[in-house]
């Protein structure tokens, strides 16, 4: 149990520190001071923003001897630090046989030096910076530096390292110029605070875009790790890849995000094939988009069975082509209620089997939403399966 007395509070510069009699040591020593709450091992810096204090809270203890910083109010701060303990449980992932090297036109890259099987997880990367989305524009300029810079010297040296060793192609001091290149928005459960947040993981921050990419990235908030997962088999020497944005997009829409959102130009395989693939790939993803609008559009009155098996069969031959494979668990889900209105219960759990997989392998992770997989698994149950 902790005693805990109000030290001397300045707002601007310092968060309500609370000093505590850790009571836990007695008897034997003299009750050690520390402040409460033991996840964070610095003392925390904080600003006043426009709407809200935004502090930093680092614990130089967080997972396989790395630290990581949160930039957050102190409540989402510490609803955060409650996954700390599903962290350190995580498995490990050795990334013994992955190596950074130089990519031709893209600078830095991560390349795989063994096989790897579709669906296995390439890297469990963890955060070093977990930043609340929303402080850069509820700070002042100097504030926001104020506020990277102490994560930064707050950090454990080795951390500090690697971080500052990552590209830098945007631009802002060295910290802000790492996150905007390399950082990835990411959802923790931050309690009923409900801000977006940038991530910044080390080594997924060395794996490149590709409009038709090897890998997926999907964050899990109950352990706040980035698991990068092989959406298809890819051999010894190859470089791992994952996509930045949607999937989906046509390859204006994509130069277009990739030069306005992180300032470079892709030089993927697909972005640098022949006109001619350029504009079949297009054709093809511009129909999907099509069909897609014509199948979430459908109502009681123009439902028409057969025509949502054959449109379904089309979104399914594009993906197949596209490499878009992962984002069909509603597609599948659909088919299932179609074929169970028919009374084709045997179809109709085949298809929702499908759907429930396909969520588990790319969506829904362990602590991340799960309505989905409920209304799927709740209909495999109507089903009998
Ligand atoms: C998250 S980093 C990826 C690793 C980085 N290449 C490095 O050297 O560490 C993002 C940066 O890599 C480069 N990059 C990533 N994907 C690219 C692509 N498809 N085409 C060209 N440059 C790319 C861009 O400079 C981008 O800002």
């Amino acid at each position: 149990s902790l005693q805990c007395a109000t030290s001397d509070y300045n707002a601007l510069t310092q968060p309500q520190a609370l000093l505590c009699l850790d009571d836990d040591n007695a008897p034997g020593g003299p009750p050690s001071l520390r402040v409460k709450n033991g996840k964070w091992s610095q003392e925390p810096f904080c600003v006043a923003g426009q709407a809200k204090t935004y502090c930093t809270h680092t614990t130089s203890d967080f997972r396989n001897g790395h630290g990581v910083s949160v930039i957050a109010s102190r409540e989402a701060a510490n609803a955060i630090s409650s996954a700390f303990p599903a962290s350190k449980a995580a498995r490990y992932i050795s990334e013994e046989r992955l190596e950074v090297s130089r990519i031709p036109g893209k600078g830095k890259g991560l390349i795989t030096r063994h096989s790897i099987q579709r669906g296995d997880t390439i890297l469990l990367d963890s955060p070093r910076i977990i930043a609340s989305a929303q402080f850069p524009s509820h700070v002042s300029p100097s504030q926001g530096a104020s506020l990277f810079s102490t994560i930064l010297d707050q950090l454990p040296g080795t951390d500090r390292d690697l971080l500052l060793s990552l590209d830098k192609s945007i631009s802002g001091t060295d910290i802000e110029n790492v996150m905007k290149t390399n950082a990835f928005a990411c959802q923790p459960d931050d309690g009923e605070v409900g801000d977006g947040y940038m991530c910044l993981f080390p080594s997924v921050s060395r794996i490149n875009h590709a409009c038709r990419p090897n890998a997926h990235a999907r964050f899990i908030p109950k352990s706040l790790l980035m698991e990068i997962k092989a959406v298809r088999d890819i051999e010894a020497g190859e470089e791992i890849s994952i996509s930045y944005g949607r999937i989906d997009l046509k390859h204006a829409e994509r130069q277009r995000l990739y030069k306005e959102g992180w300032n470079f130009t892709c030089t993927c395989n697909s972005c640098t094939s022949t006109a001619y693939e350029i504009a079949g790939s297009d054709q093809r993803r511009a129909r999907f988009e099509q069909l897609r609008k014509l199948l979430e559009n459908i109502t009681s009155e123009t439902y028409d069975a057969q025509q949502i098996v054959a449109w379904e069969k089309e979104v399914m031959e594009i993906s197949a082509r596209e490499g878009l494979d992962m984002l069909l668990a509603g597609d599948y889900e659909r088919l299932a209620y179609v074929y169970a209105g028919h009374g084709m219960n045997r179809d109709a759990k085949i298809w929702a089997t499908k759907a429930k997989e396909s969520l588990m392998e790319w969506t829904v992770v362990d602590g991340g939403p799960g309505n989905e997989i409920r209304r799927v698994e709740d209909f495999l149950g109507e089903l009998g399966g």
